[in-house]
């Protein structure tokens, strides 16, 4: 029989061999950081939830809403629910409140757990409606069926609770961050968090007994199956930017934390304060390209020995690629140049392909669809955490999923060197699980190949341009929906504004399309470092225009717009939110016309 494939699986183990050690560190009242749930507590006590919500309905597959803060009780939860088999629903907090009722609309969730506020907010908001179980982390069953220590008390002392759930269950719905439009729930399957478990592990040298500072709160989750330590810091999870560095320091340095996760935002705020990080071994920060100072700055901070990766990724697919700092930092001038950003190698088993540019949905691969080598075209992965559709949403599942046929003796021998076989159970076409998606697994993947030697597999495509140098490095060219159309070519974001970033004076720039596709007017809004006056704008547009003079593709923008804070997403608070600058340069230059 195989093991069960499911995160929470660690757990157990992991309470066995390492009782004592603490699981998660909370900063609690006062941020004395004496809220703290050790491996024992954190196994045992998920067991005591997840068996008082099977009392309640809450058992496999049922799909619920999670609006817990980064507490205690968020990892018993989450932790209960993947014992339980149940599926979570995470959505960011922080984002646009009509976009927040549609996506918690879409999951069509059966159950809601949430702290008293999002309780109120439900009520009020008409959120989840759909949810007849509801259960909140209040100290009284305020607009709820049960208060969470009501549900683990009901279900204390019924001994170890874990489902045996197979690597095709879904495992929970966790939405995009909406950067580009209305966030989208990525279904996950209990074998995309295992694989991406064991990428993490194996790419960036993850050791239980490791001491983490997550500073995106999902992300945190991967640590207790880990056997990490995960000391949860003292700042608003959906504010990185605004995060207070003298805080996160004093955790760093009272605890000796050996890795950092972070968006690039929240590295800024660390670089710019400056202070050493003797105890960091290692760095992650993703979501958007890394600048170069803010890589140097860090490395300075940083010991000799550690490294500082940026891995890349999405949502629905993570980690794809990754580059160390001292490696991304000999590229910088030709990011400078207008290269792209270099996200590294693909990370194993990943396949990484790049197809010709199209906004069509594409049902089946075709080696036609590649492009020649080193053009930009949109990335696709194929590999174990790649996941295979969006919930309720067939439109965009189709748009970024494609059907590939695998001979399965290639793709078995293929096995040591080609992520291939290593992506997971495999699909065939016309089937429809539960959840509503429109792509399942093949019965033949029981078996590991098909009758006819053959097997499907499903390529995610990142909704990224980008293209691989001679050496086998991926860059990142932007957002394939930011690409503007000119009447002289296509333009990428990410090749565009680091030539104009490099200006002193500029802070960041976001190249946006005036004008509907082909051909679009190119416009670089602009926004300026703190403390320059404004009387200097046309001064730095004139140097600006200079600077896009230097290289073929950049001199063909010569429309400078000053911004004074440029929208940004509000995950990370590093991607530009382009969409919005373009609706706002476009009233601008009707002004001035
Ligand atoms: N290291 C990186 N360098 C550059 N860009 C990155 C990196 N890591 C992630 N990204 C960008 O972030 C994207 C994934 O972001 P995420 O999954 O948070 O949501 P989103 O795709 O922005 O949301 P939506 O699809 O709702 O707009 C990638 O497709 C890529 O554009």
């Amino acid at each position: 029989m195989n093991p069960v494939c499911n995160i929470a699986a660690a757990l157990p183990q992991l309470a066995a061999q390492r009782p004592d050690q603490v699981a998660i560190r909370c900063p609690g009242r006062g941020a004395r950081y004496d809220v703290v749930l050790d491996y024992a507590q954190l196994d045992a006590r998920s067991d005591a939830i997840a068996a008082g919500l099977a009392r309640r309905g809450v058992a496999r597959g049922t799909r619920t809403v999670v609006m817990v803060r980064p507490t205690p009780e968020f990892f018993l939860l989450m932790f209960a629910l993947f014992k339980a088999g149940a599926v979570p629903v995470l959505v960011d907090p922080g984002i646009d409140k009509r976009a927040l009722r549609q996506c918690l609309g879409e999951a069509q969730a059966e159950a809601f757990i949430g702290i008293p506020l999002s309780m109120l907010a439900r009520r009020l908001l008409g959120w989840a409606t759909s949810a007849r179980v509801r259960v909140t982390t209040g100290a009284r069953a305020w607009l709820a069926d049960a208060t969470l220590a009501q549900v683990e008390r009901d279900g204390a002392g019924a001994g170890p609770q874990l489902c045996d759930t197979h690597p095709d269950d879904v495992a929970a719905i966790l939405f995009t961050s909406g950067s580009t439009g209305v966030p989208k729930g990525v279904v996950y399957r209990h074998r995309h968090f295992t694989a991406q478990v064991d990428m993490l592990r194996t790419a960036f040298g993850m050791q239980a007994g490791g001491i983490d500072l997550p500073t995106f709160p999902p992300f945190a989750l991967f640590d207790p199956a880990l056997g990490l330590t995960s000391i949860i810091p003292d700042m608003d999870p959906t504010r990185p930017a605004a995060a207070d560095p003298a805080k996160l320091l004093s955790a760093i340095e009272r605890f000796g934390v050996t890795q950092l996760f972070g968006s690039p935002a929240l590295m800024r705020v660390l670089a710019e304060h400056g202070a050493a990080l003797p105890t960091v071994r290692c760095v992650t920060s993703a979501g958007a390209p890394v600048p170069a100072d803010v890589v140097a700055k860090m490395q300075a901070l940083l010991p000799d020995d550690a490294q500082f990766w940026t891995p890349y990724g999405a949502t629905e697919c993570l980690p794809v690629a990754a580059i160390e700092g001292r490696e991304l930092l000999t590229l910088r001038e030709r990011t400078e140049q207008g290269a792209g950003t270099c996200v590294g190698r693909p990370v194993a088993p990943n396949e990484v392909r790049i197809i010709q540019v199209s906004d069509e949905a594409i049902e089946h691969w075709s080696d036609a669809l590649l492009v020649r080598p080193g053009q930009v075209g949109e990335i696709t992965v194929a590999g174990p955490s790649a996941t295979d559709s969006y919930f309720n949403r067939d439109a965009q599942t189709r748009l970024a999923k494609i059907r590939e046929n695998v001979a399965s003796a290639a793709n078995s021998s293929a096995s040591e060197t080609s992520p291939a076989s290593a992506s997971g159970p495999l699909f065939r076409h016309g089937e429809s699980d539960a959840g509503g998606n429109s792509l399942s697994r093949s019965e033949d993947t029981d078996r590991g190949e098909g009758a006819s030697g053959q097997c499907e597999r499903i390529v995610h495509r990142m909704g990224d341009l980008g293209y691989f140098d001679a050496q086998g490095r991926l860059w990142f060219c932007g957002r394939k929906s930011q690409r503007v159309v000119t009447a002289a070519g296509t333009l990428c974001t990410e090749q565009v504004e680091p030539v104009f970033n490099a200006h002193p004076e500029v802070r960041r720039t976001a190249l946006v399309g005036i004008g509907a596709p082909g051909p679009q007017r190119p416009v670089l809004c602009v926004e300026l470092r703190a403390g320059v006056a404004r009387g200097a704008q046309p001064r730095i547009a004139d140097e600006l225009r200079h600077l896009g003079e230097g290289f073929v593709h950049t001199a063909q923008v010569d429309t400078f717009l000053f911004h004074p804070r440029f929208p940004v997403d509000i995950r990370h608070n590093a991607k530009i939110g382009r969409e919005t600058l373009a609706a706002w340069a476009a009233k601008q230059l009707r002004r001035q016309a």
